[in-house]
């Protein structure tokens, strides 16, 4: 047998504790696999005497974490802390120091990837981060290297697991958005501060990583649009469901004609949005994740599993550790990333959306006109509109067809300001098909 693989941990907290479980369950596989028994060379934490889910042996513990990335014996590196420091300076000391690296650290590589890439690319490591999005699903490698020689055109996917399970709560039970949310953080899915996830940053951060790879260009966080789940009401998906749709955080990434340009930019955003039950993410339940690809070739794909948590996400670290430990053993580097495009992002308002108004309107004569009027002088032309009730109870349903989504906010402002409105009740995009 070929001599041993040393392996640092860096972080064991949920994802971290069964990294290092697996590592030990699974010695014998993972040596057949790599080609060399896989060891763990040390694991570094923030506070020694913490309770772990894990026994680690008390000589493999320590709060030094640039002391074992700096070991001349480590020849991989998990980092599993999260976001951005000491994270980053730790990955580019262990890329220096020869060692391949393996991150589920979304947020770090959709701030910062290009510095961390660059550095791979220089040591002539590997740096593979699976992990970094929708947790056990395999969709960066499939899109890095299974669909390289095709040419995507969208992303569409539900990758935040705990806004999944809110929304999804807030659909069957009729919960409103505090109660979901406070049965998410008791069943362990939100974290006891839930902004990252709630907010959308969490979703952002991924969707930059889906763009950049996709569309082989340089998308960051910064560049996304970003709306999370916090306004979201039961009215907005009591409204969904009477249109036979279900509400969903999408994180959407696609190729956009860009102005005045040959090559197509981008249009990348994570909103709320209402999808036809009918559309395969509305069956995407509690805190499960899915991406739907569109590619030319191809057509559609979709990808579904576990998007978050401890073991599942372990899954796809291990996955890529066996990758990197083969290559690091070969002296090879895995397929890297193929950045060559440099697309134009484009801004939300000039994006093509669809909305769904539900308004409380004066029942009186020539009000449907009047809504109509003001989606016309926004050039907005209107698919569908449904009135509801009488008297005080008046309301119209208005779902538009495609406009910018400058144009359609304009509207949205216009219809509160008419004296026929009493209130705006709920303002939702539309994604699926446009019948
Ligand atoms: N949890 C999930 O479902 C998923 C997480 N991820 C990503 O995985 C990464 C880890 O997440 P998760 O396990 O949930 O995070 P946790 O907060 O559960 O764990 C973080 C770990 O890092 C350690 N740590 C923090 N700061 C330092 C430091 N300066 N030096 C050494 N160790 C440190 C902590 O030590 P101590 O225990 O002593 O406090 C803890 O063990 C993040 O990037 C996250 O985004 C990706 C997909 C899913
Ligand atoms: N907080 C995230 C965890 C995985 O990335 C989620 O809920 O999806």
């Amino acid at each position: 047998m070929n001599s041993p693989l040393k392996v640092a941990v860096l972080g064991c907290g949920s994802v971290g504790s069964q990294v290092v479980r697996l590592i030990g369950e699974q010695a014998d596989d993972l040596a057949a696999r790599v080609g060399a028994p896989v060891e763990l060379a040390g694991v570094a934490v923030r506070r020694i005497d913490a309770p772990r889910e894990v026994d680690v042996p008390a000589e493999l513990l320590t709060t030094d974490a640039a002391g074992l990335v700096a070991r001349d014996d480590v020849d991989v590196v998990i980092e599993v802390i999260g976001g951005i420091e000491p994270a980053r300076t730790l990955i580019l000391s262990a890329l220096e120091n020869g060692a391949s690296v393996v991150t589920a650290n979304k947020a770090l590589l959709a701030e910062d990837g290009a510095t961390l890439f660059e550095a791979a690319e220089k040591a002539g490591r590997d740096l593979y981060y699976e992990a970094a999005v929708a947790g056990a699903i395999p969709i960066l490698r499939p899109l890095r290297e299974s669909l390289a020689g095709d040419k995507v055109t969208r992303v569409l996917g539900i990758v935040n697991g705990t806004t999944n399970f809110i929304l999804d709560k807030m659909d069957t039970s009729g919960a409103g958005f505090a109660d979901a949310l406070e049965e998410a953080q008791a069943l362990g899915y939100a974290e006891a501060d839930p902004t990252a996830d709630v907010e959308g940053f969490d979703a952002a951060a991924k969707a930059a990583i889906l763009a950049s790879l996709a569309f082989h260009t340089r998308v960051t966080a910064a560049d996304v649009h970003r709306e999370g789940i916090a306004d979201v009401t039961a009215a907005d998906v009591r409204s969904a469901r009477e249109m036979d749709s279900v509400v969903k955080l999408l994180a959407i990434a696609e190729l956009v004609p860009a102005a005045g340009e040959e090559d197509p930019g981008v249009s990348v955003r994570v909103h709320p949005a209402m999808i036809p039950r009918s559309h395969p993410l509305a069956s995407v339940r509690e805190a499960y994740n899915a991406v739907f690809v569109e590619s030319e070739a191809a057509g559609q794909l979709m990808f579904y599993g576990p998007g978050a948590g401890g073991a599942p996400t372990a899954s796809a670290v291990l996955g890529d550790l066996v990758s990197v430990a083969r290559h690091h053993r070969q002296g090879t580097r895995g397929v890297g990333e193929s950045v060559y495009a440099d697309r134009a992002v484009l801004p939300m308002g000039e994006t093509r959306t669809r909305y769904h108004v539900a308004i409380d309107v004066e029942d009186r004569a020539g009000v449907l006109a009047a809504v109509a009027h003001a989606f016309a002088e926004h050039e907005v032309s209107i698919q569908t509109v449904r009135q509801e009730g009488r008297g005080n109870d008046a309301q119209l349903v208005v779902v538009s067809h495609e406009a910018t989504d400058a144009a359609l906010a304009a509207t949205v402002e216009q219809l509160r300001d008419m004296e026929i409105v009493r209130e705006v009740t709920s303002v939702m995009r539309v994604e699926g098909t446009e019948e």
